[in-house]
């Protein structure tokens, strides 16, 4: 089954160099100005000619109007829009329809009821992505860092491929793993030195520990099923 891993926040060629380079699936690119990744749109066109096709572009923004999504696709020509911020289910089918890219819905979760609009938001995104619910005083609506409680994913049936984010780290994502039955993890501060300032080192031990628990729970899904003494005797 594998895992994908998403790096996201990228903002510099070396860093990006260091997710394509490890094989990470897709990158991000935040464009949103309250954020320490923020990327204007005059920033992207370099960003997305280095891609050339290694992993998918994410193009992540917050609340984006319709000028701002185009301009954003001008320049990125993303394979995949990112809304992370209140755009309801009929904004998500709007923005998938008009601007023809696969939308990657991202719900904040804390409580199990935060689970409740997951139906409404898959029948309209390609992909839900779950993240920790932002504090009050949180200025970001994500990229905080903080993980949620993953065991209110376990035994979620989302029907479509579903990540998880918040607050993943290379010390931390076997776990997560092994509780949240999700297609993929999506990492911002924990492969960082400091706010939008991203580490190679990290990103790298990050994928490892990525990949290595992906193998782990696909090898204890394929074990067999040890056959009771009395059934074989
Ligand atoms: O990274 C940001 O600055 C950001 C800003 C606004 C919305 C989302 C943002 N980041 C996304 O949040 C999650 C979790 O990030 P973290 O690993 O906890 O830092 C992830 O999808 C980021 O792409």
């Amino acid at each position: 089954m594998g895992i994908e891993i998403k790096i996201c926040g990228l903002r510099t060629a070396p860093t990006l160099e260091a997710a394509l380079a490890v094989g990470a699936d897709l990158v991000g690119f935040v464009h949103f100005p309250k954020s320490p990744r923020h990327l204007s749109i005059a920033a992207l066109p370099a960003l997305s000619a280095q891609v050339a096709g290694r992993a998918l572009k994410v193009a992540l923004t917050v609340d984006a109007d319709d000028a701002t999504l185009a301009a954003l696709v001008a320049a990125l020509d993303p394979d995949i829009l990112q809304l992370h911020g209140t755009e309801s289910p009929a904004r998500v089918a709007a923005i998938r329809a008009a601007f023809g890219r696969p939308v990657m819905k991202a719900l904040p979760v804390a409580r199990r009821e935060d689970l409740a609009v997951v139906p409404a938001f898959a029948a309209v995104a390609d992909r839900l992505l779950f993240d920790a619910k932002p504090a009050p005083d949180d200025v970001l609506p994500g990229g905080n860092g903080r993980p949620f409680d993953w065991r209110l994913l376990a035994g979620l049936d989302v029907s479509r491929p579903a990540m998880l984010s918040g607050g993943l780290d290379a010390a931390n994502v076997a776990d997560a793993l092994s509780v949240a039955r999700v297609d993929g993890v999506d990492v911002s501060s924990g492969v960082e030195d400091a706010p939008g300032v991203k580490s190679p080192d990290k990103i790298r031990a990050f994928v490892a520990a990525a990949r290595s628990a992906a193998a782990a729970r696909d090898a204890a899904a394929a074990k067999p099923y040890p056959l009771d003494k009395a059934e074989v005797s």
